[in-house]
């Protein structure tokens, strides 16, 4: 005999139905939300998600490893975990990373540790890596919100590496050489801002995120009501 018999039983088991695909297919309404900021080298990424960041102290960027030298300036820990070519294979082998990927002849990669807790805490987290890395995570979080950031144009892209005064003429010969077949992947995002005037790019940016929020809220309420429904 099935376990629903009556009519009543029926329909709950149908709000069941509804609730368990619910919360398999959708985030916790608990849970933070996960974005993804990628760019040729140079686009503004960095001084996007600073700029996002001071006003909005809730919001959490992730901390890369990586096997490239730092730059002037930059802190261990802060900007990077800067690691040597074998500590981070290790952290490979040991199953530590989210995500990785070779850019620029250096490794880079997200730890898990760098995300889940913050995820599970409820707080919104931003990656700032490549597109190689991107396609990894969405594949693992496939609700994860991915925003490609352009550059007005080449000479501009190249005028700001220049003007970051930060790396050498070969190192930036590289990335501009790069940054073609890094733009070609604009398409797999959903999201693409030309950072052309810097505050504009930062309030769409920003937009996005509350965006990401209300839909969060919507889920919450939706879940509330079907658990209501379920209790009746
Ligand atoms: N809209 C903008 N207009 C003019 N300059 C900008 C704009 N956005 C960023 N910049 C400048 O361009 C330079 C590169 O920016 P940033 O370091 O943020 O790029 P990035 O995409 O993070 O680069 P990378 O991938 O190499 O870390 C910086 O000097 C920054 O101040
Ligand atoms: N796949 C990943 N890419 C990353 C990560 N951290 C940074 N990056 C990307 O590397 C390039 C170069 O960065 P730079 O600091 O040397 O200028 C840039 O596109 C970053 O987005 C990462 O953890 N995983």
């Amino acid at each position: 005999m099935s376990a629903f018999s009556t009519a009543a039983d029926l329909s709950k088991a149908t709000l069941l139905g509804r609730y368990l695909l619910l919360r398999t297919t959708m985030t916790s309404p608990t849970r933070g939300n996960l974005f993804i900021l990628s760019a040729p080298s140079g686009a503004g990424k960095s001084s996007l998600i600073k700029a996002l960041l001071e006003k909005h102290n809730d919001i959490k960027v992730s901390v890369s490893h990586t096997t490239r030298a730092p730059r002037p300036g930059e802190e261990n820990g802060v900007h990077y975990h800067f690691v040597s070519v074998d500590e981070f294979k290790q952290l490979i082998d040991k199953g530590d990373f989210f995500e990785w990927a070779q850019v620029f002849e250096n490794y880079y990669g997200t730890s898990k540790q760098a995300i889940e807790e913050q995820l599970a805490a409820g707080v919104d987290v931003f990656l700032d890596i490549d597109w190689q890395g991107a396609r990894q995570v969405r594949e693992l979080m496939p609700e994860v919100k991915t925003i490609f950031i352009l550059p007005p144009s080449t000479a501009e892209l190249e005028s700001r590496l220049n003007s970051r005064g930060q790396d050498s003429q070969e190192v930036i010969a590289g990335r501009m050489a790069e940054a073609k077949s890094e733009s070609s992947h604009y398409n797999e995002f959903d999201y693409i801002l030309v950072n052309d005037d810097f505050e504009q790019t930062r309030s769409e940016l920003e937009h996005i995120v509350i965006s990401a929020r209300l839909e969060q809220k919507a889920q919450a309420v939706r879940h509330q009501a079907l658990i209501a429904d379920l209790l009746k």
